[in-house]
């Protein structure tokens, strides 16, 4: 018989609590944080669970409920608790994520069940074992890592090997229920969504996702018809890559924590490269940075970019979102330090008409 298993696979304390956070994880303002602190530091497995249990999938795919369990407990162990943003908050975050954009109407029906494991499995292990560090630098310091991979897609090469290896380990078979076309199909459309975080490939996923918008097909109920594999394909990769960059549309204060996470581990990678005579990246300089400025010109160059155009696949269902980034953009852009400068003449004189009128409604 099958033991009974927590409600939502971890042990926590504070029931109702739990209850009231867990109850927000279909909303766009989920706080990982918080489930974080409620499970004791197992936000990946009590989503994940929580997730594909509300999904049926594990009765689809007849998986067991403790296999779920030993798996995802093991693969979030092997997250590296101590890196401040590539740790299993952010995995949790960005499967909690992926959950959300396959529930957009306009993706009703699209993908299969496979489809929908694969991308959600993806979520959960693209960032395992992350050092903390990015793939220009382990290339640079010819790591073993580098050198394993070829200085190819090193990092999200190594996530997807020892999620797979940990598969293989005693009562962790999560898909020994699946055939073994079932298999082949989830592990090759994992490997894509997965290499596809890498950032160097944003550019080329964007240019796929901007030819499909201006494409478009829909089925006459609206829905996204995609009849071929390559065009899934395409999508999932850019589903999951919007997820993994998500945290600039989310709530101002859930989006300001990620990124005091990120510029920490940044910071702590540029301080390395200066230790060891390296160029200190971009943005990795805790002596040279406006974290505001590169907030606006990641918003700016690669979020907003992306996030419009998925926005325009899935019309209207990503409006909100696509307004809290422009809010959020906002602000950041507000917060930099000297006042905005004008970046050309005429805002200058608007900016003083701006005065001018002020001043004229101001005196009697
Ligand atoms: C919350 O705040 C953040 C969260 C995540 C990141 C990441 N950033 N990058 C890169 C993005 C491009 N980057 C840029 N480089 C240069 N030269 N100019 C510029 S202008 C603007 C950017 C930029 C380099 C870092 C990664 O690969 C991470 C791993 C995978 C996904 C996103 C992750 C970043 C955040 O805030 C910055
Ligand atoms: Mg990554």
């Amino acid at each position: 018989t099958q033991d009974v298993v927590p409600r939502f696979g971890v042990s926590y304390e504070k029931e109702e609590d739990m209850e009231n956070e867990m109850a927000n994880v279909d909303r766009w303002g989920f706080d990982a944080f918080k489930i974080d602190h409620l499970t004791n530091h197992k936000p990946l497995t009590a989503v994940t669970f929580t997730i594909l249990q509300e999904r049926g999938l594990l009765k689809t795919f007849q998986i067991p409920q403790k296999t779920l369990i030993a798996y995802v407990m093991t693969l979030e162990g092997n997250y590296n608790k101590d890196v401040k943003y590539h740790n299993q908050i952010h995995a949790a975050d960005v499967v909690q994520s992926t959950n959300y954009l396959l529930s957009a109407p306009a993706l009703e029906n699209v993908f299969t069940d496979i489809e929908i494991l694969a991308a959600l499995f993806a979520a959960a292990i693209h960032d395992v074992r992350h050092p903390g560090l990015n793939n220009q630098f382990l290339i640079a310091s010819s790591s073993e890592l580098a050198i394993l991979y070829n200085d190819e897609s090193v990092l999200e090469n190594h996530s997807v090997a020892v999620a797979f290896k940990l598969l293989q380990l005693e009562n962790c078979s999560l898909f020994e229920t699946l055939t073994k076309k079932q298999l082949q199909q989830l592990r090759r459309l994992v490997i894509d969504m997965v290499l596809a975080t890498d950032m160097s490939k944003h550019m080329s996923l964007l240019a796929d996702l901007k030819t499909m918008v201006e494409s478009k097909k829909v089925a006459g109920s609206g829905v996204l018809l995609l009849d071929n594999y390559n065009d899934r394909m395409m999508v999932l990769k850019n589903l999951v890559h919007c997820a993994d960059l998500g945290n600039p549309t989310k709530p101002l204060d859930i989006y300001r924590k990620w990124t005091e996470r990120v510029m920490e581990e940044f910071f702590l990678q540029g301080d390395l490269e200066r230790q060891k005579g390296m160029e200190v990246s971009p943005m990795m300089d805790r002596y040279n940075a406006s974290v505001e400025k590169s907030q606006v010109g990641f918003i700016d160059f690669i979020v907003h970019p992306l996030w419009e155009t998925w926005a325009d696949l899935v019309y209207p269902d990503a409006q909100e979102l696509l307004d809290n980034l422009e809010e959020n953009r906002d602000w950041y852009s507000s917060q930099i330090r000297n006042s905005p400068t004008p970046t050309s003449e005429e805002d200058t004189i608007k900016e003083t008409d701006e005065d001018e009128k002020f001043q004229f409604e101001m005196s009697p």
